[in-house]
């Protein structure tokens, strides 16, 4: 089905915005995240602020966002090959890494393909998780083979493109296009190819994560969550088995964030939850307690007067459910040592920044993707709409100090 769902997103038109988006504030992301565009700020800061707004609004990513799209929704449809075939097999040989590194690399190979072939006319640089080394040695020749017809055979029944086979080498210079550094100038690709592997091998959420950086800036996002419910994950809704799944979240800066079928029906326009009353609201956090400190959570969420029990799902399709409103609230908290990198946040903040939250660090500072791979964040990633952030904010700054202290 997924293989038919693609043909009909390939015959959608190139501009991926519906007729008629009403396109919200378009503010550089900083500013507009925060609302802080107020008197107080200098008359340098608010000329800085408006050529940044003339430079980012007046361009248009449409081309590169079909692209995206394009890329991983192709991604997205290997990695279900994929998937099916991990859960088929018995307990035992799901804790054999192999075939979620066959959907990695292979993941990685094919946006990258899509990517350069989309847009030949220009420059391409990709920051992406995953390198070749361990697949050009000796005893990885057979999964090499593996990856190589795995794609070859989604790229054939997509029928997009008239290529013949990719060989093992076009595989590996693919995956290894994903070598730059980033940076802040000029525009890097950035990929997850896939965000979640704990979640992957579970068989629950996980997602292809693929943003665009221009001059240091995430300009245009694309999330594929392949096993998220079209309708609402929040913790006051029924799950059914019945319900059907696969999203791909789109946003370009200035024009606000869609979510559409992955089989390729119309998008809608999504936004954040518009709680004001922190008790109402309901948070989402890791399934992994090893990625996220769930007892920091907790207390945060009681100074908050919440009532819901925590929503833990994998990878960043917390941001995709937070976009259109399923929860409130997302705490990010890594233990000590960990650094968090660009690529497994810069799809998803785009794409909660365009439907209308706010995504800081625990000191309520922007993240900052200009840095090259890694994210240099304050304890850790928080997420919410604007009304909530100044509570959240100080529910934070009061439990970490509390948690410090208590050491
Ligand atoms: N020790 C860790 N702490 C925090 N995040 C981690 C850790 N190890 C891996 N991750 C990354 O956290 C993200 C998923 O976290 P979660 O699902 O809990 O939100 C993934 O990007 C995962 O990488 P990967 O992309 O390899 O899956
Ligand atoms: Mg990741
Ligand atoms: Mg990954
Ligand atoms: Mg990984």
């Amino acid at each position: 089905m997924a293989i038919n769902c693609l043909r009909v997103l390939s015959k959608i038109p190139l501009s991926t915005k519906p007729k008629s988006p009403k396109p919200h504030l378009s503010l550089p992301q900083p500013l507009s995240l925060c609302g802080r565009r107020s008197a107080s700020l200098s008359l340098g800061v608010v000329a800085a602020v408006e050529a940044g707004i003339s430079h980012f609004s007046s361009m248009s990513y449409d081309k590169e966002l079909h692209a995206a799209k394009k890329a991983a929704s192709l991604a997205a449809t290997l990695c279900q090959k994929v998937q099916k075939e991990l859960l088929k097999s018995d307990i035992h040989s799901k804790s054999d890494k192999s075939p979620v590194t066959v959907a990695d690399y292979g993941s990685q190979a094919l946006v990258s393909f899509v990517l350069e072939r989309e847009l030949p006319t220009e420059s391409f640089s990709l920051v992406a998780e995953e390198d070749s080394g361990d697949l050009r040695k000796d005893d990885a020749q057979e999964t090499l083979q593996r990856i190589t017809a795995l794609i070859n055979d989604t790229l054939a029944s997509d029928g997009s493109y008239t290529v013949s086979s990719l060989t093992t080498e076009d595989v590996l210079r693919a995956i290894d296009s994903g070598k730059s550094e980033g940076g802040s100038s000029g525009r890097h690709w950035v990929l997850d190819p896939i965000d979640g592997t704990k979640g992957f091998v579970r068989g629950d959420q996980y997602a292809i994560a693929l943003a665009l950086l221009d001059e240091g800036k995430v300009v245009l996002g694309v999330l594929a969550c392949p096993n998220l419910p079209l309708t609402s994950i929040g913790s006051d809704t029924k799950h059914s088995s019945h319900n059907r799944v696969g999203c791909l979240f789109f946003s370009q800066i200035g024009s606000g964030t869609y979510m559409q079928p992955l089989d390729g029906s119309p998008p809608v326009k999504v936004h954040v939850t518009a709680i004001e009353n922190s008790e109402e609201a309901s948070f989402f956090e890791s399934f992994e307690a090893a990625h996220s400190k769930h007892d920091l959570s907790s207390a945060i969420a009681k100074k908050l007067g919440v009532k819901a029990p925590p929503v833990r799902i994998d990878s960043q399709a917390k941001y995709g459910a937070l976009s259109r409103g399923d929860g409130a609230i997302y705490l990010r908290f890594p233990h000590k040592g960990y650094r968090e990198k660009i690529w497994d946040h810069a799809a998803g903040c785009i794409v909660v920044t365009e439907a209308g939250g706010v995504v800081t660090d625990a000191g309520g500072k922007p993240l900052d993707f200009s840095k090259g791979k890694y994210l240099d964040v304050d304890t850790g990633i928080i997420v919410t709409n604007q009304k909530l952030m100044p509570a959240l904010l100080k529910a934070v700054k009061e439990s970490v100090e509390e948690k410090t202290s208590s050491l």
